[in-house]
Formats: structure tokens, C-alpha cells, sequence
């Protein structure tokens, strides 16, 4: 997958280009990676690329011009979905980062400021998405959460391809507790099935777990998830639990 970002700080990737799994999977060849300055697209001498706002308010508003001749130059090197990171879009998922992970290619436009012209986004951008209801103080951060949860999704950039299958809200839960040595901590011991090598009962205690914890902490995610039938059987015994 080759992702661009659109960025007034490309420096601020090398998080993710030159750290972990995505590193690594950079260094693989598994995904690549470049940044495009709009600054360098900028008309004037003194390569503006933000100002006032028309009507008034705080604040500058990134131009229209040079963000869209940024994009324009990432696109001649492919033809990746742009995406364009704010807090008017729509939330990101575990679903459409999966979604993303099947494309070629990505253009994250990431913005600063205030935001950005408005005939931009009509112009220039195919989605807008937002990674949760705050606000930061520009897109870098946002893109680079949208892409590490795409690059693990990616088959080779996890070491062991199941982990990603068994991460939360891959299976629509939450995800169970986890545990490593030493087998007592603080007075606490690791429960006796984790260590008793009976894979059938370890992986029913995993989901019991996991159901119990997304009732209790999210059931808006239980509300819109198909159950299986044994999921259906358990949690119909953490209800009852949960009464007693
Ligand atoms: C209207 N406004 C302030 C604004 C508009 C566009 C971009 C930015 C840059 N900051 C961002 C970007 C995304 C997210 C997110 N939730 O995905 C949070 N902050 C700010």
C-alpha cells in the first residue's frame, strides 16, 4: 500500500515510518510512504497557504489552492482514495479500517488551523473521517491513528496473522483480560484455566470474558452484533450472573 500525506509536517510520520510494526513493515516493503508539502504549492513568494476568514471569526483557514495542487501532484504518483481527516467526518471504524486496508493507496490530507476552504472538500476530497469527538491541533496525529489501525490489517505487517483477527472489535467485543508471568502478582493469581492447556475451555473463558466485559463497559456494540449460538448461551449465563 502506498499512503501520501498531504502535511505541513511530514517529520511528524517518522512515528510511525521509523518505530514498531509499521516500521518495520516499511522497511519490508510491505507498505510505502511520502509526504507532500502544500507550502511548496503555494503561489506567492512568501508561499502562503493560510488566511483570514471570510465573515469573520478566530483564526486562519487553510487555502484552497495550494492543498489542492498538493493533491494534485500525490495523485500523479497514484491513484489512492483521499481522505481528508476532521472532526466533521465520519467516526472511524474497525469496519472501514478494514474497508482501507484493501485499497492501493491513500492520500491523507491532513489539516491545520481552523480547517480548511470549504470548496476544497467538494473539490478535491472522496471521504472525510474522524478517529473520535475531540479535536487536536492539526490531522497528523488523526492520520497517522487511521494508519497504523489500516497497516495492521495488512497480511505480513503483524508477526503472527492471527493477532489481528483477535484484536477488539475485530470479532465486534471488546477483548478479553491477558495475562504473563509471574503467575501471582500483588496477591492476585492468573486464573486457573489460562494455565490448565485445555484449549476449548480457554478460548469459552476468552469469549465469556469478552462478552461480559462489552455488556458492562459497551453494550451499544452487543446491540448491533449478530450472536452465535454459543455466544448467545453465554451470555444469557452473565445476565443471570449479573442479577444474582
Ligand atoms: C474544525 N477544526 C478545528 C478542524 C477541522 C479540520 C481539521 C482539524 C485538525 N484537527 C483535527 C483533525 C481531525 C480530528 C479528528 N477527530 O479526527 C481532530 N482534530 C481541525
Amino acid at each position: 500500500m502506498y499512503i501520501q500525506a498531504v502535511t505541513l509536517f511530514g517529520e511528524m510520520f517518522r512515528s510511525i515510518t521509523e518505530h514498531g510494526v509499521t516500521g518495520r513493515a516499511l522497511q519490508r516493503g510491505l507498505w510505502q510512504f511520502d509526504a507532500v508539502n502544500p507550502r511548496q504549492f503555494a503561489d506567492n513568494k512568501l508561499g502562503y497557504i493560510d488566511d483570514r476568514p471570510f465573515g469573520g471569526g478566530p483564526g486562519m483557514i487553510m487555502m484552497a489552492e495550494p492543498l489542492q495542487a498538493a493533491i494534485h501532484a500525490a495523485k500523479s504518483q497514484q491513484n489512492g482514495r483521499v481522505i481528508y481527516l476532521s472532526p466533521q467526518g465520519a467516526p472511524l471504524t474497525h469496519r472501514k479500517a478494514a474497508e482501507l486496508a484493501k485499497l492501493d493507496g491513500l492520500i491523507l490530507v491532513c489539516g491545520r488551523y481552523e480547517g480548511i476552504d470549504e470548496r476544497l472538500l467538494t473539490s478535491s476530497i472522496d471521504e472525510e473521517i474522524s478517529i473520535g469527538d475531540f479535536v487536536v491541533s492539526g490531522g497528523e496525529l488523526p492520520a497517522m491513528m487511521l494508519m497504523d489501525a489500516v497497516l495492521r490489517l495488512i497480511p505480513g505487517v503483524l508477526g503472527d496473522a492471527d493477532s489481528a483477527g483477535q484484536d477488539s472489535f475485530a470479532n465486534g467485543l471488546l477483548d478479553c483480560p491477558h495475562y504473563t508471568r509471574p503467575i501471582e502478582f500483588q496477591g492476585m493469581a492468573v486464573p486457573a484455566v489460562l494455565r490448565s492447556g485445555n484449549h476449548a475451555l480457554i478460548a469459552e473463558w476468552r469469549l465469556e470474558q469478552a462478552l461480559r466485559r462489552t455488556l458492562l463497559r459497551r453494550p451499544d456494540l452487543l446491540a448491533e452484533r449478530e450472536l452465535t449460538p454459543e455466544e448467545s448461551r453465554l451470555l444469557r449465563k452473565i445476565r443471570q450472573e449479573e442479577r444474582d
